[in-house]
């Protein structure tokens, strides 16, 4: 296995009513190079560099998994925000994976991810539908109107995915499991098409309100990003982001009402319009 240097991008997970099955990848990069190193080195820049990596971090643990043993150095560098929805976890595992030289760095991240989707965007770029069954994983791309385009608003609090699963039924009722069936399959052959693309296909009552539960602003920030005029609004994968969906001609203005909303509501969070990344895992370099 070669040393490489790689890029990812970040991913928008469930849109709402397709949990752990549809993501979106986002252009936030992750950047991850591995060198020869007599123990196990890392350095990390950007988004992850509060994090510390020790023996039970998600990274040491990988690393170990591919290579059989840390004597490695690994450079990090993340646009991503971690614990915040958009794929910081997904886009590093299969960063380093594929750093390592590991030959399929996609099935080494979707066995280190409960879900498969933000994985699978990351892996692919585009809009992605996934899923992990018995005999392994099937993952189909999905047409995405280039047209589309994100607007995230970005709060300050973390909240893990580990954290926000915590919060969700044990068992939903049959009224609510068809609410989602419907909806998903709908916004997966809509998002071909922006026109096709309304709010009630955005819609989602298996995980959302259950994990409002820790971050009660979202239901405002969602209220929010509807009344700026998106053609939709979700959580982004287990938040905290909550995400607005419109086209290029709308983005702009969309953005621009938000940031005012943020203004006058004291909320004071970040904002960003975001396109669809389209080529996902890349090679920057081999040795
Ligand atoms: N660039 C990075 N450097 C070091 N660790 C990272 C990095 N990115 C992610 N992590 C690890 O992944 C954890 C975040 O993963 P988690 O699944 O909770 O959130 P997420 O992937 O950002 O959000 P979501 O899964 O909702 O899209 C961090 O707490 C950290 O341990
Ligand atoms: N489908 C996952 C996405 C986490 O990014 C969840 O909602 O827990």
């Amino acid at each position: 296995m070669g040393f490489k240097s790689v890029r990812v991008p970040g991913s928008s997970a469930n849109l709402g009513p397709g949990f752990d099955t549809l993501a979106l990848a986002v252009p936030l990069f992750l950047t991850a190079k591995a060198y020869q190193a007599d123990s196990f080195e890392v350095e990390l820049h950007g988004e992850g560099s509060s994090e510390t990596v020790v023996g039970n971090h998600l990274i040491h643990q990988l690393v170990i998994e591919v290579l059989g043993h840390d004597r490695v150095g690994l450079i990090i560098d993340s646009e991503i925000p971690l614990a915040r929805g958009l794929g910081s976890s997904a886009a590093v595992t299969l960063g380093v994976a594929a750093a390592l030289g590991h030959p399929d760095p996609l099935g080494v991240a979707l066995d280190f991810e409960s879900h498969p989707e933000n994985v699978a965007a990351s892996y692919y770029g585009g809009g992605v539908a996934a899923l992990v069954a018995s005999s392994g994983p099937v993952i189909r791309r999905i047409a995405v109107d280039p047209l589309l385009r994100l607007v995230v608003i970005i709060p300050p609090d973390r909240l893990t995915t580990e954290a926000a699963r915590r919060l969700l039924p044990k068992t939903v009722s049959f009224g609510d499991a068809v609410f989602n069936l419907s909806r998903a399959a709908l916004l997966a052959v809509s998002l071909g098409h922006v026109e096709d693309l309304v709010p009630e296909l955005f819609e989602d009552q298996l995980h959302q309100e259950a994990r409002a539960a820790a971050f009660p602003e979202s239901r405002q920030l969602l209220a929010m990003l509807l009344e700026a005029g998106c053609l939709g609004a979700s959580w982004s994968g287990a938040g905290t982001i909550c995400v607005g969906f419109t086209d290029v001609d709308g983005v702009e203005r969309v953005h621009q009402r938000v940031e005012e909303a943020m203004d006058s509501s004291g909320l004071g969070y970040g904002v960003r319009s975001l396109a669809v990344d389209l080529e996902g895992l890349i090679t920057l370099g081999e040795k």
